[in-house]
């Protein structure tokens, strides 16, 4: 059995403004092994978003806190290889390390994960740069092989994102996040705004990779049909709460929690 990558444990963030304060999620508790895909669904305010960021180390938890099995290269001397770290023990460099190499984010606006005044091909190879590559033929042939493994057209490796169709770009974004192997890769709203069949095309490929490359990920959406193709698993929250939670099949065959019998049943009768 695998050792848990991603342990959170009662996980919570509260936004303060002026004299009010407000849980944006909260007391957020599960478990992510290697390979395991998890769905994050609920209405637009949830807390699906928040909760990613507290994931991701983009925001720190208010109560709770999330845990990562670091690799043994980048675990300071102190830690054990195997040893799970609360993310809030990094340090600013160390998360921003994490970020870079073992994680991946993708945006629902690829201009927030994309550069967008570099080629394509750069926006690929910057993630190799920072890890210290800089030969430039291998750097180009890794850009090349890595726009074919997401179905991009090569001959574009010159172009800016710009250039690209929305559908393009985001193959793109996932291309440069997961060019250096990393193991837990972040999605928000991967495919919403696409066309519907550019949409199937790109979810049929993220499941592909995430098979193949044996990727964690945790994918927030409000589309119950792209939680059913890609997650083995879905945490469904409301008003900031997680109101249930369990394996993908289950939770949409037959849900428990009243909301999420609300959830699947407006997408039956839509
Ligand atoms: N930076 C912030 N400052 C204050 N409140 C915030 C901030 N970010 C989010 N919130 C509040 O936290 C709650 C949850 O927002 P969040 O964006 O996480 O929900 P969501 O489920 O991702 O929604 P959507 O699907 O519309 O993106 C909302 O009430 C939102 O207004």
């Amino acid at each position: 059995m695998n050792d848990v990558l991603l342990s959170v444990r009662g996980a919570g963030k509260n936004f303060s403004q002026g004299s009010t304060s407000r849980w944006a999620c909260r007391d957020v508790n599960f478990d992510l092994y290697p390979g395991e895909v998890l769905a994050v669904v609920g209405e637009s305010g949830s807390g699906k978003s928040t909760l990613l960021r507290l994931l991701a180390g983009r925001l720190a938890c208010d109560e709770g806190n999330v845990n990562y099995r670091v690799r043994s290269e980048i675990s300071s001397e102190e830690n054990h290889a195997s040893e799970l770290i609360n993310l809030a023990d990094l340090s600013q460099a160390r998360l921003r390390w994490l970020a870079r190499t073992d994680w991946g984010f993708v945006e629902q606006h690829a201009r927030d994960g994309l550069r967008m005044n570099v080629s394509g091909g750069a926006n690929i190879g910057e993630r190799l740069m920072a890890l210290g590559a800089r030969h430039y033929g291998q750097l180009r042939s890794q850009a090349l092989s890595w726009m074919e493994r997401v179905e991009l057209d090569t001959s574009r490796i010159d172009d800016l994102p710009a250039t690209y169709s929305g559908g393009m770009q985001q193959r793109l974004q996932i291309a440069r996040n997961l060019v250096t192997h990393p193991r837990l890769v972040f999605m928000d709203e991967p495919t919403t705004g696409l066309d519907v069949s550019v949409q199937a095309r790109l979810l049929d490929l993220m499941r592909e990779l995430v098979e193949q490359l044996n990727l964690a990920a945790v994918i927030v959406t409000h589309d119950l049909a792209v939680a059913r193709l890609l997650a083995h698993r879905i945490l469904v929250m409301k008003d900031g709460a997680v109101v249930e939670q369990g394996l993908t099949d289950r939770v949409l065959d037959d849900p428990q929690h009243a909301y999420t019998q609300l959830l699947v049943s407006s997408v039956l009768t839509n």
